[in-house]
């Protein structure tokens, strides 16, 4: 194996990976995932630096996980904070400046605790050129809840290192914890490389994402003009592949209303023995109420949803069939063959531009192991909707309540019902073709030796859509984790190659596009 010298630099490289050496323009054949690509003489120390802090990159996500920032439990609240902590020591080791914690004040209801805080928003910059280009990079640092019992195979809040199986395990490793930290790391590699950093970074991490991102928009609302003032471009790392294989670049997301819908009854749970068919259990509501929502093909059966959304274009087919995906990658993710749909075209539709209703939860029911014999008193069920253009939230709303109040009278109880919105964020749907998506896909280029799909994500992330408008900017979404990382689910995980090559690919998009002639 021959022993290249760059400069400083040391690579082990097989003979067949050298493809052209100048003085002027070294370009080095590197083998990446099993793809290879030509790694441009501008990136050679930045990527060779990623290479040599992967065990400091590995470690800042072991510290940072190891933090439950569960933003949907009230009772786990301090730990956010105590995540945006860390998170501003990070950022202040870093060399960041201004770096603030922006306080969004008391959670809205439905709340358990009605003076329960939001947790900061966390600001920060990293230069201040006013002849470089300025993006702001957005993430999330709260998560998904996680228990060792929803089945996971080691602690949901421990980092486990695979090194065999190539993966970082872990609540928060794929969303968003890694592919935030991806910032971070990256300014890290180009200031030990000596490199100077191509552009201004602003950084906006909150902690309410994974809770409709509470608070969040009147924020935006009040720094346009100030803290955000002379943003050009927004790059937000918080969605995946589509598949396991190929890197995407994502211009679309789906829009998510979530609701509740509470069913009141006796002051208290009772025994069923004493109490059954002598009261009106709630949950034999509630069950009914949810079974009117959604038939077992997806279909949503509340009146007036499928009016309101977009009649698909010819042109619009026509990009679900250049995109690279299968049902047996769908299967594959989702660990079954349950799928709803077996074609592409088709998987794809439904899961980026028609919505969804998912039935998630019932609070208050029985749930654990074994046979409890109660009666519940107060149950609550929870479904959101994946909302699509050109769904508009508040019409929605009127039809969901409308619907369930409608589907509680038809039972003629005696118990109360009560529906309601617990939090709504907008879909987003932009065109692709912009300095930002060229940079973007010249990096994905560089790293993985193959131009991204260009996709749209049946996820949601409330804010994306209000970064555009406030501040008037293209926005673009830079997926890090693959399709099969089980966010939101048992095992999250993200392969070690996607954590390295997606800071790359960051690094890299930064250089790109500060170099691009348009904003
Ligand atoms: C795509 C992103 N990583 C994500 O998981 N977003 C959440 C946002 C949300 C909306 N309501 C509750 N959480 C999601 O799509 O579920
Ligand atoms: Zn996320
Ligand atoms: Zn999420």
């Amino acid at each position: 194996m021959p022993v290249l010298f760059c400069k400083n630099i040391l690579y082990n490289l097989p003979r067949s990976s050298i493809s052209k050496i100048t003085s002027s323009n070294l370009v080095v054949k590197r083998n990446i995932s099993n793809m290879s690509s030509e790694v441009p003489q501008e990136f050679v120390k930045v990527f060779s630096k990623i290479d040599s802090l992967k065990p400091t990159f590995i470690d800042r996500l072991a510290h940072a996980v190891e933090i439950p920032a569960v933003s949907s439990d009230e009772s786990l609240r301090p730990m956010v904070f105590k995540k945006a902590e860390f998170l501003v020591d990070e950022l202040t080791k870093l060399g960041f400046t201004d770096i603030q914690k922006k306080d969004l004040g008391i959670q809205p209801p439905p709340v358990e605790n009605p003076k329960l805080q939001l947790p900061p928003v966390v600001l920060s910059r990293y230069g201040s050129d006013p002849k470089k280009k300025t993006v702001l990079v957005y993430g999330h640092y709260d998560v998904q809840p996680a228990n060792l019992s929803d089945g996971w195979d080691s602690e949901p809040f421990t980092l486990t290192v695979d090194e065999k199986k190539g993966l970082l395990k872990a609540r928060g490793s794929t969303d968003d914890t890694g592919p935030l930290l991806g910032w971070l790391n990256v300014v890290q590699a180009y200031k030990e490389s000596g490199v100077e950093f191509p552009v201004n970074l602003v950084t906006c991490f909150e902690g309410m994402e994974e809770s409709g991102s509470l608070g969040l928009d009147a924020m935006i609302a009040r720094e346009s003009d100030s803290y955000f003032k002379g943003v050009d471009a927004v790059c937000i790392s918080d969605n995946y592949w589509l598949g396991t294989k190929k890197p995407v670049l994502t211009y679309g997301l789906r829009g998510c209303n979530y609701y509740q819908v509470t069913i009141n009854g006796p002051k208290a749970d009772l025994h069923s023995g004493v109490f059954g068919g002598v009261i009106a259990e709630p949950m034999v509501d509630l069950m009914q109420i949810l079974s009117t929502l959604v038939d077992s093909k997806g279909k949503i059966l509340i009146k007036g949803i499928d009016e309101m959304v977009a009649p698909v274009t010819d042109k619009e087919k026509g990009l679900y069939e250049k995109i690279d995906f299968s049902v047996d990658e769908l299967n594959a993710a989702a660990g079954s063959k349950t799928s709803l749909y077996q074609k592409k075209e088709d998987i794809l539709m439904h899961r980026w531009r028609y919505p969804s209703l998912s039935i998630h939860g019932v609070e208050g029911a029985f749930y654990s192991q074994g046979a409890k014999t109660v009666i519940p008193a107060k149950v609550s069920g929870k479904f959101s909707i994946r909302t699509v253009p050109d769904m508009d939230s508040e019409k929605l709303t009127k039809l969901v309540v409308g619907h369930c109040n409608a589907a509680f009278e038809k039972l003629d109880s005696p118990n109360t019902c009560h529906a309601e919105l617990i939090h709504d964020g907008n879909y987003w749907v932009s065109n692709p073709f912009n300095a930002q998506f060229t940079a973007a896909a010249k990096a994905t280029k560089v790293v993985y030796g193959v131009e991204p799909d260009m996709t749209r994500e049946g996820g949601s992330i409330p804010i994306t859509l209000t970064f555009e408008e406030q501040l008037k900017t293209s926005v673009m979404l830079l997926p890090m984790g693959r399709g099969d990382d089980g966010a939101h689910s048992i095992n999250e995980k993200l392969d070690i190659s996607n954590y390295m090559n997606g800071m790359k690919i960051m690094a890299a998009y930064l250089k790109y596009y500060a170099d691009s002639p348009e904003n």
